[in-house]
């Protein structure tokens, strides 16, 4: 059972719509108790770090999220959140992943990065089998998390950012795999896949 985490900032339907696709059990709660009963974690995200962040905080979804031990996937604002701090807002974000969000330079290119575009995989992780670097993903941001020893595939977009990373239980994509395709379902198939066999 996977649940996805509602706060005022998950694009949920499309997260949704993307699990029934694959007949996968879900659901969608920001209650604690429901939560700690679910086999892992799907944290999605559209929106503004900053009020994101508050809305989880009013709902101690922070720290439970924080502290959860059972398999995360955070998409695209998800993603971003799972670090220290981002320049969106100048917040502070959960710090589960050392780093900081930084704005792309709009002098060098349209931002947000808005789009189709192929990932580098850098380091080889379950999330990713089958998916190789001539494939294309849909990216929607305006902030990027620099490469990292938690990096396992990167985007080419004015910088080479962190498409994939990896802490822990903790995996996070900066694009939207329920809006990329086929590519994007064997993403999330994965997810499910490595959720049934641990
Ligand atoms: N689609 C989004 O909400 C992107 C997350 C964040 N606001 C960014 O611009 O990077």
């Amino acid at each position: 059972m996977i649940g996805i985490i509602k706060y005022q900032a998950g694009n949920l339907a499309s997260v949704s719509n993307a699990l029934d696709r694959l007949h996968a059990d879900y659901i969608v709660s920001d209650n604690l108790e429901e939560l700690e009963k679910v086999d892992a974690i799907i944290f999605p995200g559209v929106g503004h770090a900053a009020a994101a962040m508050d809305d989880l905080r009013s709902k101690d979804l922070d720290v439970w999220l924080k502290n959860t031990k059972k398999p995360v996937l955070g998409i695209c604002l998800g993603m971003q959140l799972f670090y220290e701090s981002s320049e969106e807002g100048d917040c502070k974000a959960l710090g589960i992943i050392p780093g900081r969000l930084k704005r792309f330079d709009s002098s060098k290119a349209k931002v947000p990065h808005m789009g189709w575009n192929k990932f580098e995989s850098v380091k080889k992780h379950p999330i990713l089998r089958g998916i190789e670097n001539k494939h294309f993903l849909y990216y929607v941001h305006g902030y990027y998390a620099p490469q990292s020893e938690h990096t396992l595939a990167t985007c080419d977009y004015i910088e080479k950012f962190t498409a994939v990373t990896n802490k822990d239980n903790f995996i996070g994509v900066q694009f939207h795999p329920e809006k990329s395709g086929q590519v994007g379902s064997l993403l999330l198939q994965n997810f499910l896949d490595m959720v049934n066999s641990s």
